[in-house]
């Protein structure tokens, strides 16, 4: 049988660091929302081990890949002696703060699941998920959450009120152990404000929701790369309401209403970043699911 599903990629609206934990991860305090920028896991039973494919280049092709890291530890925890072909059809930007190789591990998580019937919960699934990478319990779920400790405590929130969103991915990537390393608290100039961010989203306030977006983040990436802080402003001159830095970079997006709107910041971009995409907010559950 063959299984193939969308792996959505996400934003972050908000990103708080609240301290240094003993066990060398930082807690958190965001909320994430998924975005219709979309990877496609193709899965395709086969005798033994796992196979891997992808359409980019820019992905590891073994064991480090997390769809592969997700489908091993499957089969180990569960002792499965069949094994799959993996085909990653790749959208998402690699490196960028989108989640692209957390969202691809969910959709293999949630995708064996269904291929070796294997009964998991949700949260089962998340919780393996929470062995792979702290993205993966959230893109495990989609929608809109607000995510604590690594990002596997999640609340689910209401989705942003309907409106694009433009994406601009520098030529870089990003390390973001080396992001969280540099992470200095009494750097950080503006911190979110949660409570505001959620009363925004139940009141479906876009305005709001653009004056709420808030990344500490920010306070490394943007002085290590001042490209991004320059797309940052590039976007913002263009009468973008409401602009950020999404997870530990280098993407930065801009919320607008209007699809018009949308297209001239694109077309205003273009000649200041290759990689430039309009999308619409997602924030609901679907999304995740080709059929
Ligand atoms: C910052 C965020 C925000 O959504 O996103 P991205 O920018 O990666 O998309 C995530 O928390 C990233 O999640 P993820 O990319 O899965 O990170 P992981 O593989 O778990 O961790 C990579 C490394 O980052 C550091 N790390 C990560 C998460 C965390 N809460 N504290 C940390 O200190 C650790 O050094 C870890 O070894
Ligand atoms: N399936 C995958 N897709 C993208 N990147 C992957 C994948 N598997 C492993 N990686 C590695 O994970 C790292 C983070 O990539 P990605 O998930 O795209 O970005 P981010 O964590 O910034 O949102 C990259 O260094 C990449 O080499």
């Amino acid at each position: 049988m063959d299984i193939s599903l969308k792996a959505p990629a996400k934003i972050n609206l908000t990103l708080d660091v609240l301290h240094k934990r003993d066990d060398g991860y930082h807690e958190l305090e965001m909320v994430m929302t998924t975005i219709d920028l979309a990877d496609r896991i193709d899965l395709t039973e086969r005798a033994g081990g796992i196979g891997l494919e992808s359409t980019s280049g820019f992905v590891p092709f073994d064991d480090r890949n997390l769809a592969y890291r997700a489908a091993a530890l499957i089969k180990k925890r569960f002792d499965i002696k069949k094994g799959v072909h993996i085909k990653i059809h790749k959208k998402i930007p690699v490196a960028a703060g989108l989640a692209g190789g957390s969202s691809d591990a969910a959709a293999t998580l949630r995708g064996l699941n269904r291929l070796w019937e294997l009964g998991l919960s949700v949260e089962e699934l998340a919780g393996l998920g929470l062995e792979l990478g702290s993205d993966v319990p959230f893109c495990v779920r989609g929608g809109t959450a607000i995510a604590r400790g690594r990002g596997e405590q999640l609340t689910p929130l209401p989705p942003p009120p309907p409106c694009w969103v433009v994406l601009a991915k520098p030529s870089h990537g990003v390390s973001t152990a080396e992001v969280f390393n540099a992470f200095r608290a009494d750097r950080v100039q503006s911190r979110p404000r949660l409570d505001r961010m959620e009363e925004a989203l139940e009141k479906k306030d876009f305005s709001g929701v653009c004056e709420e977006l808030s990344n500490v983040l920010e306070s490394v990436t943007l002085e290590q790369y001042p490209r991004v802080r320059h797309l940052k402003e590039k976007m913002k001159s263009f009468g973008v309401p409401g602009v950020l830095m999404s997870g530990s970079g280098p993407t930065v997006f801009g919320l607008v209403e209007r699809d018009n709107v949308a297209r001239r910041v694109v077309n205003g971009l273009r000649g200041f970043c290759r990689q430039v995409y309009a999308v619409r907010m997602l924030g609901g559950l679907e999304g995740t699911s080709l059929d």
